[in-house]
């Protein structure tokens, strides 16, 4: 990982499984990086294309939409981009390496998840991705993700030479703990700004974003030795 990723100034935040204006202008408003649309049709929090569209026409500038994709085909990655062009990619099936690239066309950029469970190898599956711009790491559970559930984060090994995502069961009260044990480049979160499936709830995913800021103002405390 280039070493300005480890000394970012601050931790990116992702908000997913978006399905209302209301929620994708909170979300802008707290401060989210990007907003996830789950394009899998296998998940409470799906949206189809064009509504993913028609959310994502509301986002300002700098705020990135993700689509989310379970096993999905190269023909309806293509769909997605074309629908919306900046749509920045995140594989979280079964998807190989291969069929990533193939996806994305081998140009368009994509984070890979990978779900974490006690004897994984994360650094093994991070080199198997070489593509990928970013490792999404989530909690291993069924049904592929948004399970809300916190894997062990002493199972994320120093030396992940690859942005990495921390995801999987966070929340406003546990997201400080996670962004200065992992020093992640970003967080993702779902179910602990929700009040339903799919359902965000902004003062939720505002104290989420407030709580990425605070420990952001402590890991750089921590770095100056203060
Ligand atoms: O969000 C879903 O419903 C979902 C369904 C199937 C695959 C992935 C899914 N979400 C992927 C995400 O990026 C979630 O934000 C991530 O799994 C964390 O979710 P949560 O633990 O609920 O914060």
């Amino acid at each position: 990982m280039p070493a300005f990723l480890s000394r970012a100034a601050r931790t990116r935040i992702k908000i997913c499984g978006l399905t209302r204006e209301a929620d994708v202008d909170a979300a802008v408003e707290a401060g989210a990086d990007a907003v996830g649309f789950v394009l899998w049709s296998g998940s409470a929090r799906h949206v189809t294309l064009a509504r993913a569209a028609e959310l994502a026409r509301r986002l300002p500038p700098f705020v990135m939409p993700v689509g989310l994709f379970v096993n999905a085909t190269p023909p309806e990655i293509d769909a997605a981009c074309t629908a919306i062009p900046n749509l920045l990619l995140q594989f979280h099936g079964d998807e190989t390496p291969a069929q990533c690239d193939a996806a994305s066309t081998g140009r368009r950029p994509y984070m890979r998840a990978a779900r974490m469970k006690p004897g994984f190898d994360l650094l093994d599956f991070a080199q198997s991705y070489p593509n990928a711009q970013a490792i999404l790491l989530d909690a291993h559970v069924e049904g592929y993700g948004g399970g809300g559930k916190v894997f062990d984060w002493s199972l994320v090994p120093s030396g992940v030479l690859r942005p990495v995502v921390l995801s999987g069961g966070l929340s406003p009260a546990n997201v400080i703990d996670g962004v200065l044990r992992v020093r992640p480049w970003a967080v993702d979160v779902s179910s602990g700004v929700e009040v339903g499936k799919g359902l965000k709830d902004a003062e939720l995913m505002r104290r989420f974003c407030e709580a990425v800021r605070e420990a952001d103002a402590r890991r750089a405390d921590a770095d100056r030795g203060e």
